[in-house]
């Protein structure tokens, strides 16, 4: 069963998140699906959502500290005002956007690991390393596992090409395939793709040999599409 998940990154506010969940639930309510569905929403849209088993609603990032003084950060102290136990940690954005570096990362992972969070850990190399080719790019992707304990049981792993995402250019069924088939020969864990996952391709992506679901931004911040993106993996 594909595991479908959205990452709101900086979109929806507080009152169209709680409309979003809403519709969502009963979206999976109605039809019966049972695929797992994350959503991670913005941190100030965090709430007390009433949602089912199947949705998990986590967090895009957090700082691996109960309280303290990290100006500009949460930690666990506000997450469990809101019973999140759901963290993306290592996602491109954070990466290369924020500066974070493996060190940073790999601090936030064992600190939530410890606490036994479901961790959605992603990878994903940026253009000029791919253009260098497929050896390259698995080198690059190792380095993102270094201090990484790829057996903790709470891990999903995400597969997601810088240059794939936010751009419209979704990775070719063999780009996806060659890098799905090599960590999940190495990693025994669930392994999504992500990077311009839409209504009409996610099924497609979906079903190739190693790809165990999708990690959507775009596409899936209108609800129409994101439930028509479930629906369509919904038998997969
Ligand atoms: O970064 C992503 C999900 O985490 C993918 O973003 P897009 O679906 O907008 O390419």
């Amino acid at each position: 069963m594909a595991i479908i998940a959205s990452n709101f990154k900086t979109n929806h506010t507080r009152e169209t998140t709680v409309e979003f969940i809403a519709k969502l639930n009963d979206f999976l309510t109605e039809k019966k699906i049972d695929n797992e569905v994350y959503v991670f929403p913005t941190a100030t849209s965090l709430n007390s959502f009433e949602t089912l088993s199947t949705l998990n609603i986590g967090v895009q990032n957090a700082y691996p500290t109960k309280n303290g003084s990290f100006t500009g950060e949460i930690g666990t102290e506000q997450l469990d005002e809101f019973n999140i136990k759901t963290i993306l940690i290592g996602h491109s954005e954070r990466r290369h956007v924020l500066g974070e570096s493996q060190e940073e990362i790999t601090k936030k992972f064992n600190f939530y690991k410890d606490l036994n969070y479901k961790i959605v850990y992603c990878i994903g190399e940026p253009l000029e390393v791919k253009e260098q080719g497929i050896e390259q790019t698995l080198e690059y992707l190792y380095e993102q596992f270094v201090g990484i304990d790829v057996n903790y049981e709470n891990l999903i792993l995400a597969y997601e090409p810088v240059w794939a995402i936010g751009t419209g250019v979704t990775a070719t069924n063999d780009d996806i395939k060659a890098v799905h088939s090599v960590i999940k020969e190495k990693i025994d864990k669930p392994l999504l793709y992500g990077g311009s996952v839409k209504v009409n391709n996610v099924k497609e992506i979906c079903s190739l040999d190693g790809v165990d679901g999708a990690l959507i931004g775009t596409a899936s911040w209108n609800i129409d599409d994101f439930k028509q993106i479930i629906e369509n993996t919904k038998d997969l």
